[in-house]
């Protein structure tokens, strides 16, 4: 079984992803952060940078899916490969950071890989509003991160919107996180945790 935790920026989908994985047993794939060559880069220069990391994602995302849909353990998937696509690139594209070529070429890309994907069994998606969002990134205190455009966010924000809206490639859970805390609350963790046993049930068999 294949979950992933999809969301923008700061809306909690690493923090999720641990402890579902850790309440369920299921193996976790995290996003490359620690390690990636381009992120604080980019951060700084978008224009620059965008193509760059952009490929570099589509490559770690690619290799993750890979394994998944190789292993036969159950996996949680910490953001999926339709984020950096429908999301992230095309917001880079439609705010002139990332050139017409540039994109068309990184499309094509993404159209060969998509070929041998296979979608998420559930696919949860944290809805959070801007407030929400910066107060968790103000909170964890990344540096490369202090640079970031309230801008940036709201238009990632529509674009996830507009994804979900029309996302038909498998069981979609929606979850408002504005007035969640899963870290402090054990309540609220409770609530995720019966919303995602109400989907998951049957998928087990
Ligand atoms: N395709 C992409 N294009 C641009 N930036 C990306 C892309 N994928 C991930 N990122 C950025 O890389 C970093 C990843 O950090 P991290 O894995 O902690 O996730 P996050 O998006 O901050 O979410 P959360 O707080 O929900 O875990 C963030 O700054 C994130 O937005």
């Amino acid at each position: 079984m294949h979950i992933a935790v999809s969301g923008n920026i700061g809306s909690g989908k690493t923090t999720l992803t641990e402890k579902l994985a850790k309440h369920y047993g299921w193996k976790a794939e995290y996003e490359a952060v620690d390690n990636n060559p381009y992120l604080p880069d980019f951060y700084a220069d978008m224009k620059r940078w965008a193509f760059h990391l952009q490929v570099y994602f589509l490559n770690s995302r690619f290799n993750q899916i890979k394994k998944i849909q190789e292993n036969e353990y159950d996996f949680i998937q910490d953001r999926t490969i339709y984020e950096d696509a429908y999301i992230f690139a095309a917001n880079l594209h439609k705010s002139g950071l990332m050139t017409d070529r540039d994109y068309e070429n990184y499309q094509s890309l993404f159209e060969s890989m998509i070929a041998h994907v296979k979608a998420p069994d559930l696919l949860i998606y944290l809805r959070a509003d801007i407030p929400k969002l910066v107060g968790q990134i103000e909170k964890r205190g990344r540096s490369y991160e202090t640079t970031m455009r309230i801008d940036y966010l709201k238009n990632l924000n529509q674009h996830y919107e507009e994804w979900i809206k029309n996302y038909q490639e498998g069981k979609l859970l929606i979850i408002d996180v504005n007035h969640l805390d899963f870290v402090e609350n054990p309540a609220d963790f409770s609530f995720v945790v019966e919303k995602v046993n109400r989907e998951i049930f049957g998928l087990f068999s």
